[in-house]
């Protein structure tokens, strides 16, 4: 298998490039990013072109809650974090944006997202666009909280470009049946995210088996890296074993 560095959480220790650096050390083939704004991406970039490695994605901000884009009236602040996130994501290389809901429920929330999501898909509409299911215990309130919600939005959005990203910690928790959810999901996939469950740490441990996981996910025929999106418990580097087992 092949892992993508989310260096929203590993590696925080250090300024993004580095970051990317020891990623390449490490044996990663790709990155992410959660909200890489405060580093200009021209130096992301060139530490990307040092070495390698793939740019997966960034997410559009927080604004004040978990995102803005499900939140009805405030569709200009939504579009303008949309064109920040596609016009960095655009300067690093990467091909997907991951465009977040925000706290939001109701059935004008919902057309809102998708309204906010089309406007993203005819923006850039070489990238992938990704909606994610946040689990309610990390994100109590968060518009979208399970795949079968995802897949209708990504439904009525009705654009080639809009994915599901899929967390195996966040859909493990809301509601588990992974291996369905990954086999039914597949069509519209556009990444996919670990971490164990219920800790959020490397995937060697907890009530998901990640062998099982990854073996059934190879067994789709999926092979674009998988992203780890864990909190590590000590340092990155020592929390790596894993990889070996994986790989
Ligand atoms: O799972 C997560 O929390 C992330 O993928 C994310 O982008 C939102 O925080
Ligand atoms: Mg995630």
């Amino acid at each position: 298998m092949k892992f993508s560095a989310n260096l929203g959480f590993l590696w925080t220790d250090r300024p993004l490039p580095d970051a990317i650096r020891a990623a390449h050390a490490a044996g990663f083939v790709a990155v992410e990013f959660h909200w890489p704004y405060d580093t200009p991406a021209e130096d992301v970039r060139a530490a990307l072109d040092e070495t390698g490695l793939t740019a997966l994605g960034v997410n559009t901000i927080r604004g004040e809650g978990n995102g803005l884009s499900a939140l009805p009236g405030h569709e200009a602040e939504a579009q303008a974090a949309i064109q920040q996130a596609i016009a960095y994501a655009r300067a690093i290389g990467s091909g997907a944006v991951h465009v977040m809901a925000g706290f939001a429920e109701g059935l004008q929330a919902d057309a809102t997202f998708v309204e906010n999501l089309r406007f993203a898909c005819d923006h850039a509409p070489e990238m992938t666009i990704l909606i994610e299911p946040l689990n309610h215990h990390d994100a109590p309130g968060y518009f979208l909280t399970t795949s079968a919600q995802a897949r209708d939005v990504i439904e009525r959005v009705d654009r080639a470009g809009v994915k599901l990203m899929f967390d195996c910690y966040h859909l493990q928790i809301m509601g588990g049946d992974l291996t369905r959810q990954l086999r039914d999901c597949l069509p519209v996939i556009g990444h996919i995210q670990f971490a164990s469950v219920p800790e959020r740490g490397a995937p060697d441990a907890g009530e998901l088996s990640y062998d099982h996981v990854f073996a059934e996910i190879a067994r789709l025929g999926w092979e674009m890296p998988l992203g780890a999106e864990y909190k590590p418990d000590s340092d990155t580097d020592a929390t790596l074993g894993w990889m070996a087992r994986y790989r």
